[in-house]
C-alpha cells in the first residue's frame, strides 16, 4: 500500500514537515551526513554589508543581531572593527546584548584590528590574510615567510589577549602551489594553533567537488584542526560547495541571510540550513520556523527584493498556479490524504512561510475554478465552469499576471 504509513518509514519523510527524495539516503549518496551536527557562522553583518549599494544603520545592526540570535545561528560575525566607529559601537552593543550566539569580530592581520576588536568586548575573532601567492607577491611584495610570520604574530597577539582566534586565508581556491599552502598553514598551526581554520573560495570559482577535495587535503595536513568553509556564488554553486565541504569534514559553514554578500553574495543561510537539515539529515541548531521572518527583515532593511522563486524564502513560493498541481491537491484533500508536501518538497510552515493557496492565471484548470467558486459560495454548471476557465486563462495571458478575486468575480458575473 502506498499510504502514509509506508511514507512514515522513509528517512526522507517527516510528517507535516517534508517529503524529500529517498535517494538521499541510499548507498553512499548521503556521504555520511545523516546525524551529523554543524555550526552556522552567519556573516550577514560583515560580508552581507559588503553587498554594494547598502549600509546598515546602528538600529539595523542591532535588530539583525537580535533576529540572528532568535534564528539560532551559533555565531554572528558582527563586523570589522577597523572600518568605522559606528561598526565598533554596533559590535559593542551586540556584546552587551548577551546573545546566545557567539559574537565574532573580523580582523586583518594587523595588531590594531585586534586591539579594536578587544575594545569592542568580543571574545572571539577571525584574523584574515589573503592566501593567493600571486597576489601576495604582486600586490604586497612580500614573500612566504613574511606572510607566515605576520599571521603567526597577529594570531598569537589575539590569543595572548585571551581571544578565541580563528584564522582565515582568503582567495585560497586559486592558489596553485600546494607546497606553499602546506608550509604556510602547518607553520601557522604549529606556532599558534588557531581555534579553527576557514577555507575560502572568495570568487566562488571552485567546483563543489573541489571544495570537498580542499577540505580533505587540509585534514591530511592538519588532522587536529576544526575546518570551516566560506564561499561566494559567482557560478551558482555555493550551496553545492558547502554540501561537499561539510561532507568532507568541515564543521562550520559561513552563510548570510538572503545570500547577501560581496558581488554575487555568500551561500545563503536559509538555503544551506534547509538543504542540510531536510536533504541530508544534518543538525544545524537553527530554528527553521524563524527563517521567513529573518529573510523579510533583511529584505526590508536592505531594500534588496527577494525574488518570488528564490529557494526556501521566495515570496508566494507555495502558491499553485498550475491546474494539474491544484487538481492533485484537491483530489488528495477530498480523501483525507493530508500530506501538504505535494507541490513543494517541504511544508510552508517548516520555514515560517504563509500557507500556499491556488492562484488564478494562464495555467488554471477547472479544479482551480472549482476552488474559487467554493471560496465565494458560487455554483456553476459544467458548461459555465468551462467558460469561466477559458476566460480566466485568456485574461491571465493578456494581463501576463495573476488575476485578483475581484477580476474572477467579474468574470463569474458575466458567465453565470
Ligand atoms: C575579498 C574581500 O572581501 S576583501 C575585504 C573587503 N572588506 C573591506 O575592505 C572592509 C572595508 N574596508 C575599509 O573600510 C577600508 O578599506 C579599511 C578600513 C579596511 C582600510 O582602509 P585604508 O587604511 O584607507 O586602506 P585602503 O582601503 O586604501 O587599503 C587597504 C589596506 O589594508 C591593508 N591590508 C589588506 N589586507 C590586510 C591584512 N590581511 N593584514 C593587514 N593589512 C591588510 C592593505 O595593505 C592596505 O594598507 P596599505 O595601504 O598600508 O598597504
Ligand atoms: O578578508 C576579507 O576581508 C574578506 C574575505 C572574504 O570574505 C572572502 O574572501 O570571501
Amino acid at each position: 500500500m502506498y499510504d502514509i504509513e509506508r511514507l512514515k518509514k522513509q528517512r526522507s519523510f517527516k510528517e507535516g514537515e517534508y517529503w524529500a527524495s529517498p535517494l538521499n539516503f541510499m548507498g553512499d549518496n548521503n556521504m555520511g551526513l545523516d546525524g551529523r551536527s554543524i555550526k552556522i557562522h552567519d556573516v550577514t553583518l560583515r560580508d552581507g554589508e559588503q553587498t554594494s549599494n547598502l549600509a546598515f544603520s546602528m538600529a539595523d545592526r542591532l535588530r539583525i543581531a537580535e533576529a540572528l540570535n532568535e534564528l539560532g545561528v551559533a555565531r554572528i560575525e558582527a563586523g570589522m572593527p577597523i572600518i568605522s566607529e559606528e561598526v565598533r559601537q554596533g559590535i559593542r552593543q551586540m556584546v552587551d546584548m548577551n546573545l546566545d550566539s557567539e559574537v565574532v569580530g573580523f580582523c586583518r592581520t594587523d595588531r590594531i584590528d585586534v586591539d579594536l576588536a578587544e575594545q569592542c568586548g568580543v571574545k572571539s575573532v577571525i584574523v584574515e590574510h589573503i592566501m593567493n601567492p600571486y597576489l601576495i607577491q604582486q600586490a604586497y611584495g612580500i614573500d612566504k615567510q613574511q606572510v607566515i610570520d605576520n599571521c603567526i604574530d597577529v594570531v598569537s597577539y589575539a590569543q595572548e589577549k585571551g581571544l578565541k582566534t580563528t584564522f582565515m586565508g582568503w582567495d585560497l581556491t586559486r592558489a596553485d602551489d600546494f607546497d606553499y599552502l602546506e608550509d604556510v598553514y602547518t607553520q601557522i598551526f604549529n606556532a599558534c594553533a588557531p581555534e579553527s581554520i576557514v577555507l575560502v573560495d572568495t570568487l566562488g570559482c571552485a567546483l563543489p567537488r573541489s571544495a570537498g577535495y580542499l577540505v580533505k587535503q587540509f585534514k591530511e595536513w592538519l588532522p587536529d584542526t576544526v575546518l570551516e568553509y566560506h564561499n561566494h556564488n559567482e557560478f551558482g554553486v555555493a550551496n553545492a560547495g558547502m554540501l561537499e565541504a561539510v561532507a568532507a569534514g568541515a564543521e562550520v559553514v559561513h552563510t548570510s541571510v538572503n545570500g547577501l554578500g560581496e558581488r554575487t553574495g555568500n551561500a545563503s543561510t536559509e538555503e544551506v540550513v534547509v538543504m542540510l537539515e531536510v536533504l541530508a539529515g544534518v543538525d544545524t541548531g537553527v530554528n527553521l520556523n524563524k527563517i521567513m521572518e529573518t529573510s523579510i527583515l533583511l529584505e526590508n532593511i536592505t531594500n534588496q527584493a527577494v525574488g518570488p522563486n528564490k529557494p526556501i524564502v521566495g515570496r508566494g513560493l507555495f502558491n499553485s498556479e498550475s491546474g494539474i498541481g491544484v487538481d492533485i491537491m484537491r483530489k488528495l484533500d477530498s480523501i483525507g490524504f493530508e500530506v501538504p508536501e505535494v507541490t513543494g518538497a517541504f511544508a510552508s510552515s517548516l520555514v515560517g512561510q504563509p500557507d500556499g493557496q491556488p492562484v488564478l492565471g494562464k495555467n488554471s484548470g477547472r479544479s482551480t475554478i472549482a476552488h474559487f467558486l467554493e471560496k465565494h459560495g458560487l455554483e456553476a454548471t459544467k458548461e459555465q465552469m468551462g467558460e469561466i476557465t477559458d476566460r480566466v486563462k485568456a485574461e491571465g495571458r493578456i494581463q501576463r499576471k495573476l488575476l485578483s478575486d475581484t477580476q474572477f468575480l467579474a468574470i463569474c458575473e458575466k458567465v453565470l
